[in-house]
């Protein structure tokens, strides 16, 4: 049943607004039962240690631009707000990712991982190596909150309902399987265990409270769909390049096959 036909079976603009966002959260959390990418087959390889030290490298450096750029498209999702309060809520995302002088973001963090894994922290930072499937993803998703409504740009937010569960596994996943990991380095994800749930929250408690016609939960539903692509086509572009064994031209390429 597509998003549009459940909502207009379960809900109208005239039932119970609780009854509405109730219905809502339920098609959200199986829109990430369905397509969240803890179901790709790329997390598989990850978590259970299947892949060679290069491979987990091409992972991270690929990555690396979807942390850089997520500061960036949180900057554009608070300039999309006149309303203070919500500004000053969301602003902290940005600092989680740049942190602060003096003080270490998640960039640093996720650096930490790349070094760790053996890439020089000078080309990570340069994304030059980054598949250009990844550079389009991450990209379709920032122009994505600048172009839809605020409302969808917060819902396109909402995969991180479901990320304390893959971070979980990673942890644990990569510190067993693979001896080139050590707690030091997964840092990183430690940290978003404490974050992803406070903004996951807020976030869903925003649509929940903001979407209050059919088409506007149609609509946030739509935009956390489009968010679950994002996230899946960079794994199928890494699977196709590092697993498959055809990287495209001008990627990164591991010193270990
Ligand atoms: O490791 C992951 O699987 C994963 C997934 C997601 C996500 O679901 O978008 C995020 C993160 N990590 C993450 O670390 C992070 O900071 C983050 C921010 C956002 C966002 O959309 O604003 N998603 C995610």
């Amino acid at each position: 049943m597509s998003t549009a036909e459940e909502f207009s079976a379960t809900g109208s603009a005239t039932e119970a607004p609780l009854m509405d966002a109730e219905a809502l959260e339920r098609r959200l959390r199986e829109i990430g039962a369905a397509r969240y990418h803890n179901l790709h087959p790329f997390h598989d390889l990850l978590h259970g240690g299947k892949l060679n030290r290069g491979q987990v490298q091409a992972w991270a450096l690929n990555r690396y631009y979807y942390q850089s750029s997520i500061p960036i498209k949180d900057a554009v999702v608070l300039s999309r707000f006149r309303d203070r309060e919500t500004r000053v809520e969301w602003r902290h995302r940005i600092e989680d990712h740049d942190g602060d002088r003096g003080s270490e973001g998640g960039i640093e963090r996720w650096l930490k991982l790349t070094t760790g894994l053996g890439l020089d922290p000078d080309y990570v930072r340069s994304t030059e190596g980054i598949l250009p499937a990844t550079r389009f993803a991450v990209d379709a998703y920032v122009n994505f909150v600048r172009d839809h409504s605020p409302l969808e740009a917060i819902a396109s937010s909402l995969t991180e309902l479901f990320a304390p569960t893959i971070h979980e596994q990673r942890i644990a996943g990569m510190l067993e399987h693979y001896d080139f990991i050590n707690p030091d380095v997964m840092v990183y994800f430690r940290r978003r265990l404490e974050q992803a749930p406070r903004d996951a929250n807020f976030a869903l408690n925003y649509v929940k409270a903001h979407a209050t016609t059919p088409q506007m939960r149609e609509d946030v539903c739509k935009a956390l769909i489009f968010k679950t692509n994002v996230l899946w086509v960079q794994l199928d572009a890494l699977y196709h390049a590092y697993v498959s064994g055809f990287p495209p031209p001008g990627a990164f390429v591991p010193a270990e096959h």
